[in-house]
């Protein structure tokens, strides 16, 4: 029987899914994790920059909307990352308004803002959102990583040079992708997603 489904699963054709991001690094990240999982037997995931629109709100609400944007885009299903960091002294922001800080301060302005507050803590919160059709309700995997926002170290991408995971004393900016994924929000969000993808492809060989 066993036999039987893994003959039928190397008969079957990949299933083709589409992840929306025009950002490298997501591309990169995500890559590192593919490598690292079975997935790539069962999937063929290839990559479109398409610039989507990005409602304000909430990051769950967001993400919901970006991947239902996405998903009228290309025929295949897709997938969409979104990330947020959140300083708890903000309570709540500047969240998924990160990126707009990124394209006009520098990692050091961005520490600074905290000068005020002697709570440097925070929390890194990704969402991998999955969308079958136009029409289908998207899957949302969400995963957090608690830190310190810090005085930039390491490698400028996005805002990996500023935050510091808890438990650690390098950076992310100061960690190799690979070292990162193992404990970030996205590698957290993508175990999700994993089993989620991995039941999915399951459920195929075995004709449900
Ligand atoms: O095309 P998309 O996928 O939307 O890519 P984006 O760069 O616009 O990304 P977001 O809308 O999710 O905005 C998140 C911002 O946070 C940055 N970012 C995302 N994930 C990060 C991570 O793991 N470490 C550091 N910075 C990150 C990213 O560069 C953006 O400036
Ligand atoms: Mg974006």
């Amino acid at each position: 029987m066993e036999s039987q489904q893994s003959s039928l699963a190397a008969s079957l054709s990949p299933i083709e899914i589409t992840f929306i991001t025009g950002n490298k690094g997501k591309l990169e990240e995500f890559q590192q994790l593919l490598e690292g999982s079975e997935l790539a037997t069962h999937y063929k995931i290839t990559n479109k920059d398409i610039s989507l629109d990005e409602l304000q709100g909430a990051a769950e609400f967001i993400a919901h909307h970006k991947v239902k944007e996405a998903a009228k885009h290309v025929s295949t299903p897709v997938l969409i990352d979104d990330g947020s960091l959140y300083f708890n002294a903000f309570n709540g922001l500047p969240g998924p308004y990160i990126k707009c800080f990124l394209d006009r301060l520098s990692s050091e302005e961005i520490y600074s803002l905290l000068d005020a507050y002697e709570d440097k803590t925070g929390y890194a919160q990704l969402i991998y959102a999955y969308c079958e059709t136009p029409e289908s309700e998207p899957q949302l995997f969400i995963g957090r990583c608690e830190g310190t926002i810090v005085a930039p170290r390491g490698e400028k991408r996005g805002w990996d040079p500023i935050f510091q995971p808890k438990g650690y004393e390098t950076t992310f900016g100061e960690m190799k992708y690979e070292e990162k994924n193992k404990i970030s929000h996205r590698g957290k969000a993508f175990e999700q997603l994993k089993a989620f993808l991995e039941a999915k492809a399951s459920k195929r060989v075995k004709g449900e």
